[in-house]
């Protein structure tokens, strides 16, 4: 179908013998604000690795608007952006000129690269950073100029390894407002977070995956229907499927035992 623009059929990702990503099978649709939940070590960083062209599945495909990013990786790479949670940016460089940097490389004409560049500055407060070292930026300011360069060339998809974290407040609510608006216009967001709040706010369907497998998939209402509590908050059904109520009741008897004492 045409509206797909992540396809992921039968995507394996084996280290040595142990099979981090079982068979993900998982369409995406343009403009759809993707959520992909699971516990730590779950598979997701290997499966956006695998998505954006990082890391070679073992087995299987990954197509970005119908282009195998495996077989055609300039052609599928040239509409995705990725936003990892280390992002890995030029330390000598200024924030300006990381961001001419990444509009050199997608061939952004000058004057739509400097009203987007300055758009994006200053949807999240860095206008006045611009020209400040890279090496001076903060952990959150880092993770903006990174968050700026993705956007800069309006990619058809966006994938992000924890968006959140590390941006305070104000910068976290432009950046909700940001993707909702941006998907509203046609762009996909695949991102994974630790974050259920996030996911419940931000997500049109969220997708868990549990020991290299999606548990659940669904929008937020469909895995409330499926659970038969429709009280039950994301982080419910979270921690039901992922073992985490198990984990809970040791921490509860754990402390029980500390008040025995
Ligand atoms: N380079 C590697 N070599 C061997 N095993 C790896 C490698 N990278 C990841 N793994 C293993 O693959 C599994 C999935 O890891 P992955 O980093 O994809 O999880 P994750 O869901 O992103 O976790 P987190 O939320 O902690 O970032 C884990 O068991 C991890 O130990």
């Amino acid at each position: 179908m045409e509206d797909q623009s992540i396809k992921l059929t039968d995507l394996v990702k084996t280290y040595k013998r142990h099979e981090a990503v079982k068979r993900l099978n998982l369409q995406v649709n343009k403009g759809e604000l993707f959520g992909f939940l699971g516990p730590n070590g779950a598979g997701k960083t290997t499966t956006i690795k695998m998505l954006t062209g990082l890391l070679e599945p073992t087995s299987g495909s990954a197509e970005i608007n119908g282009i195998d990013i495996w077989k055609n990786p300039l052609k599928a790479k040239e509409r995705i952006a990725y936003v990892p949670d280390q992002p890995n940016l030029y330390p000598k460089l200024t924030g300006w000129d990381y961001l001419e940097f990444v509009a050199s490389v997608f061939r952004i004409p000058k004057e739509q690269f400097q009203t987007r560049a300055n758009e994006l500055l200053k949807i999240f407060s860095l206008t006045d950073q611009a020209d400040d070292l890279i090496e001076s930026y903060s952990h959150g300011m880092k993770q903006k100029i990174a968050i700026c360069g993705a956007l800069a060339h309006e990619p058809d998809v966006l994938f992000m390894d924890e968006p959140t974290v590390g941006l305070d407040p104000k910068s976290a609510r432009s950046l909700k407002n940001l993707l909702r608006e941006l998907c509203d216009h046609g762009m996909t967001v695949f991102l994974s977070t630790h974050i259920l709040e996030i996911a419940e706010q931000m997500c049109d369907r969220v997708g868990i995956i549990f020991e290299g497998d999606i548990i659940a998939l669904g929008t937020m209402d469909e895995l409330k229907a499926s659970g038969g509590h429709t009280d039950q908050s994301l982080e419910d059904i979270f921690l039901e499927l992922t073992g985490g109520e198990d984990q809970q009741a040791i921490i509860s008897e754990m402390s029980d035992h500390g008040d025995a004492k």
